[in-house]
């Protein structure tokens, strides 16, 4: 079966988005595009908000979020019990944010790193496993804290 990465940026992120979208479709992904469709100014949260509902909702999927900075983006999706949305400009920390921190979306700066940049950071990121075992008992405070906090 195949992957499926759930996708969405702000006006910032569009020409981005739309570059990654399409390479992870020649890749063999199963993309869903949650928009923005332009660069007409849009607000980043409600798009962040709906990617990480959407992955959270399925934890199979990955998610993909790109804004100005991806600052904006990161903080919106981290609200979404669920989501561990790693903000990621360089290909270490790609890494290293799932095989250590298990992240389900990847959180991206178009105004900060170069399109070519952003592929190698989704490929890395797409590709690395998490390594369990003492990286998943750290994961399983914030799971706990998250359930103790999520209104039902
Ligand atoms: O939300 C952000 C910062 O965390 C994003 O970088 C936005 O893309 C940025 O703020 C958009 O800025 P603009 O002046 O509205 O183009």
């Amino acid at each position: 079966m195949k992957q499926v990465v759930v996708i969405g940026s702000d006006h910032a992120g569009f020409l981005m988005k739309q570059i990654i979208a399409e390479k992870l479709r020649k890749d063999n992904f199963e993309v869903e595009d949650i928009g923005t469709d332009s660069e007409k100014s849009v607000d980043f949260a409600p798009i962040a908000k709906s990617v990480a509902e959407n992955v959270a909702n399925n934890l199979d999927k990955k998610g993909i979020l790109i804004c100005g900075t991806g600052i904006g983006m990161s903080i919106m999706a981290n609200k979404v019990a669920g989501i561990r949305a790693s903000l990621v400009h360089d290909l270490f920390s790609a890494h290293a944010t799932r095989e250590h921190n298990n992240s389900n979306i990847l959180c991206m700066g178009a105004r900060i790193i170069a399109v070519s940049m952003a592929c190698e950071i989704v490929d890395t990121w797409l590709a690395a496993p998490f390594l369990k075992g003492k990286y998943e008992k750290r994961l399983d405070y914030i799971t706990d804290y998250e359930k103790e906090h999520t209104k039902k």
